[in-house]
């Protein structure tokens, strides 16, 4: 299985008065419904080997075909042309790390921890129920939305679990919420066809999005843990002259110059958790995972690496500070290409911190996030109302308006519900 994290909504019910429906008891059991991997046939090594390769050619055939993502001329040809030629190298990759990603694992795994502790922490708002909506792998948007149908969910937050928004991940992923609900009058009429609002369930979601949280102190203090774990296996004399590396996935120059906020939310990402390690330590913030031959945002973490050997340094630690859980660029590009770079490059002391996966402390954070973001009465932040100053794609402006159409009706809810 791989993919791209999205977008985890979490939702409940309202009784026939409009009040949070206390009494639904099948969380339990709505979440085993929700774990489709567990519940397929056992599969032989062969059939499991054909079903992994095509979800890999389908992930990247989706990858490519996202203008959202990277634009291309003569999209629908060349998007599938360049997903067929880069996916044997891919699939290679993801056999390497063990068959696939373990990203859904991983978010579904946060996402029930998250909601068992927002019963506790909003008993108001319960029963919760974590939803994984990825953007080009099964769960897909459309597939998420069914089993919101199916449950009859009323209200849902659109919580990203990228930490830092970019237009590229967090905002293509609301675009394509926003094109996959039926009712929407903008695209209704930009198609020309007669949509009837209301016709469809899904149509009468109450949508609120938490849509960043990279400064979060839960967030800040977790990726903070896991550095003082591998921080704490240098010998105490060196500790404080290790160089820690942190490490996000590039974006292209052409996405930062059109004004993504990417790059600045994650340097206060890594300013903040300086800072809560007490700014022991010297760091620079690098950049991997860049694709195609265009111009990327740098340095490159590998360059780092190769640059810092060149100039003597022998301790760096790596950190993953724009992904939650472990995925290929974690497993992969940093374990196993660089670490091993790194070792040919004659530094025997680097190393990687772990990814949040299943840390308790992030879990706590992500449902604190979402109690906040449900006491707020907010739908959509001010910076989530702002397009980039380069912006030229409608489907973002739609989005937002779609999305800010919600702010009334969240805000006189909330009120009501704090007043009672
Ligand atoms: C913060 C996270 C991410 C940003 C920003 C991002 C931007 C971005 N990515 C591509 C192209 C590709 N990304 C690919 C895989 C991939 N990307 C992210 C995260 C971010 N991408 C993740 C977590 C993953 C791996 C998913 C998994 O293993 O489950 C790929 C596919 C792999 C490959 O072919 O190398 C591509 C392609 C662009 C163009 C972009 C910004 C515009
Ligand atoms: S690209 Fe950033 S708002 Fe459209
Ligand atoms: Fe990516």
């Amino acid at each position: 299985m791989c993919s791209l994290p999205a977008i985890i909504a979490h939702s409940y019910r309202h009784d026939e008065h409009g009040r949070p429906g206390k009494g639904e008891s099948a969380r339990s059991e709505t979440w085993a419904r929700s774990w489709p991997l567990s519940s397929l046939p056992a599969l032989t090594p062969d059939s499991e080997r054909i079903q992994q390769s095509a979800q890999t050619h389908d992930f990247l055939r989706r990858l490519f075909a996202d203008p959202d993502l990277i634009p291309l001329p003569f999209q629908s040809t060349l998007g599938p042309l360049i997903a067929k030629r880069r996916y044997p190298k891919i699939e290679k990759q993801y056999d390497a790390i063990g068959g696939g990603s373990p990203i859904l694992k991983w978010t579904r795994i946060q996402g029930k921890g998250m909601a068992e502790l927002l019963d506790e922490l909003s008993p108001e708002t319960a029963p919760h129920k974590a939803y994984t909506m990825f953007r080009y792998a099964e769960p897909l948007t459309e597939t998420c939305l069914d089993e919101m149908r199916r449950d009859g969910v009323t209200r849902a937050v659109a919580f990203t679990q990228y930490p830092q928004y970019s237009c590229s991940t967090t905002g293509s992923n609301l675009n394509e919420l926003w094109k996959q609900i039926p009712g929407r009058a903008g695209l209704a009429k930009q198609k020309g066809k007669e949509v009837t609002v209301g016709a469809d369930p899904v149509d009468e979601i109450e949508w609120s999005v938490i849509d960043r949280w990279g400064v979060h102190p839960g967030f800040i203090d977790a990726v903070a843990r896991n550095i003082e774990a591998s921080l704490a296996s240098y010998p105490a004399e060196s500790r404080d002259g290790v160089v820690i590396l942190f490490s996000a996935h590039s974006l292209p120059m052409s996405v930062v110059n059109r004004g993504d906020p990417y790059p600045a939310e994650v340097a206060a990402s890594v300013s903040a958790i300086m800072a809560r390690l007490g700014n022991r330590n010297p760091y620079r913030l690098v950049w991997q995972s860049q694709v195609g031959p265009s111009a990327w945002l740098g340095p490159q973490t590998s360059d780092a690496i190769k640059g810092y050997a060149k100039k003597g340094l022998n301790d760096l630690l790596l950190v993953p500070v724009a992904f939650t859980s472990d995925h290929i660029e974690t497993l992969f590009e940093l374990d196993l290409e660089y670490l091993e770079e790194a070792k040919e490059l004659g530094m025997t002391g680097v190393k990687r911190a772990e990814s949040l996966n299943d840390s308790p402390y992030f879990i706590r954070a992500i449902a604190d996030i979402a109690a906040a973001h449900l006491k707020s009465g907010q739908a959509v932040s001010p910076q989530l109302g702002l397009r980039c100053p380069g912006c030229t794609n409608e489907k973002c402006g739609h989005q937002k308006e779609w999305l800010k159409s919600f702010q009334a009706e969240i805000a006189s809810k909330s009120a009501l519900a704090s007043a009672q």
